[in-house]
């Protein structure tokens, strides 16, 4: 079975977000399975490109609208990673520092297009392509639409959602840069008067997946205007539960924390990268630790950070660290309360992954107070890292993480509020205090399987359900 993933993130190439760990580890997995899965993604002018070397497999040009666009398609020479990734190269649009830019409509158009115009040519063509997110929503309307892709026609194209707030809305001008089509399709392109690439991919992919199964159901109510046509389509529809790649986030060999550890020896391996965190952060180590790592943006709730914390600070009773980056005001705000709660709270505004690993696993708890959350990674990585998640029963995170009260292992709210939250973390507080259930607590959920092996099964499932 061969599939290709095309999607504009995949890690360690490339990562903004939970989409690069979700490409970075799926065809990983589905290899294991005896799949044959690689990736294409855009070549960026990034750390990873700068230090591998790339060999070409084929050049050509898009036409994008009046303009040629010459592509090259590269090869990683070296084989660092467990599957195969392929780059598409176009020197002014996409080899760009950042992932994202604002003229991300003419270079995910022209990735796309790219991507196809070099399937075409491919002796063995893929038994199915597997699309992530609004960048690629354009391919499933291509493929079964536009003239010169016809004889990609009969392989099933699937679209992953891993977030819907975002959905690459153009304006109807920029229909004359897609490939020829019968202009009587034209309304598959269409949502409320503007082309919507998320709305095309999911009127056209043959199967629709979300990243969890509560999320399908939650977007069928509230989707950034895609209710309707969600509930719809519901019935090419399924959310399969992300895993998280074991691999990589396992504290016994995870080469970024600073002191390796397994259930055994989760305690002193804990108190070893706390006392790290703590010593670079002027924190206080004697007090139970809450972290939130994240992007600083309404979804994940991080417009209550600043007001939840700076109250739950006030008993000077817990340890805050806080790593992010996103809307300017929020950072802002998250610096602001440093002065006053010096000691007990710290940020770290910006990008960090060594950190991010430092943090799950040297934190006593993780808040995710998500006002939307598709899957969510950040509560996996901290269970398999011993750290108690404290959530708000929405999305994935309802599907993954069951409060202490009802006989569960983490901590949840239902509410996206500044009182829900500080409730939650006085009740991690009382947790911590009580040793010997919170240290028989952290064995038990490093043991809870959240790896890639069954979900990775259930894409698997998915391809061969489709005739
Ligand atoms: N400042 C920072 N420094 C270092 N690391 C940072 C960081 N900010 C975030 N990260 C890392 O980025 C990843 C974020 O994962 P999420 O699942 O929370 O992501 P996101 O909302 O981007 O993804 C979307 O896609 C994923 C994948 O499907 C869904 O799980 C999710 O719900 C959906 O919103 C984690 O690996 C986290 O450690």
């Amino acid at each position: 079975m061969k599939v290709i993933h095309i999607s504009a993130e995949c890690y360690p190439i490339a990562k903004v977000g939970g989409l690069a760990d979700v490409v970075g580890a799926l065809p990983k997995y589905q290899n294991d399975l005896g799949a044959h899965s690689s990736v294409i993604m855009p070549f960026y002018n990034n750390k990873f490109t700068q230090s591998h070397e790339f060999s070409s497999l084929y050049q050509a040009k898009v036409k994008l609208g009046n303009n040629d666009v010459n592509f090259n398609i590269l090869k990683i020479d070296d084989s660092v990673l467990e599957f195969d990734v392929f780059f598409v190269h176009i020197e002014n649009l996409l080899y760009t520092k950042d992932v994202y830019s604002d003229n991300d409509t003419n270079r995910f158009l022209a990735f796309q297009i790219a991507a196809l115009d070099w399937i075409l040519t491919l002796k063995v063509i893929p038994d199915f392509i597997h699309c992530h997110d609004h960048h690629t929503g354009l391919i499933p309307f291509m493929t079964q639409e536009s003239f010169k892709y016809q004889t990609l026609n009969k392989i099933p194209v699937i679209t992953t959602i891993h977030n819907a707030q975002y959905q690459g809305w153009m304006a109807y001008d920029n229909i004359y840069k897609i490939p020829r089509f019968n202009i009587e399709k034209v309304g598959l392109l269409m949502w409320n008067g503007m082309i919507n690439p998320l709305a095309a991919a999911i009127k056209c992919a043959w199967r629709v997946t979300t990243v969890s199964p509560s999320y399908m159901e939650e977007l069928k109510l509230k989707a950034n205007g895609l209710e309707s046509l969600l509930a719809h389509e519901s019935s090419k529809a399924i959310g399969i539960l992300n895993g998280i790649d074991s691999k990589v986030w396992n504290p016994e060999t995870d080469s970024y924390i600073i002191k390796n550890y397994k259930k055994s020896t989760v305690e002193s391996g804990k108190k070893a990268n706390k006392k790290w965190l703590c010593s670079q952060f002027n924190l206080d180590e004697s007090k139970p630790l809450f972290a939130f790592i994240g992007r600083l943006v309404g979804e994940k709730g991080a417009e209550l950070l600043p007001y939840a914390l700076d109250y739950a600070l006030r008993s000077k009773d817990i340890s805050v660290i806080v790593l992010g980056s996103g809307s300017k005001d929020i950072e802002n705000q998250l610096f602001g309360l440093m002065p006053k709660h010096n000691g007990n709270y710290n940020a770290f505004i910006g990008y960090d992954e060594k950190l991010s690993h430092i943090i799950y696993a040297g934190a006593d708890f993780l808040l995710m107070p998500s006002r939307v959350e598709p899957c969510g990674l950040n509560q996996m990585y901290a269970l398999r890292y011993g750290t108690v998640p404290i959530v708000r029963r929405i999305g994935g995170l309802k599907d993954t993480v069951i409060d202490i009260g009802d006989n569960g292992f983490g901590i949840c709210h239902n509410d996206i509020s500044v009182q829900d939250m500080v409730l939650s973390i006085h009740r991690g507080k009382e947790f911590y205090y009580n040793t010997e259930s919170f240290k028989a607590n952290r064995k038990h959920i490093m043991g809870i399987d959240h790896s890639w092996n069954v979900s990775a099964k259930a894409y698997i499932d998915l391809y061969k359900s489709i005739n």
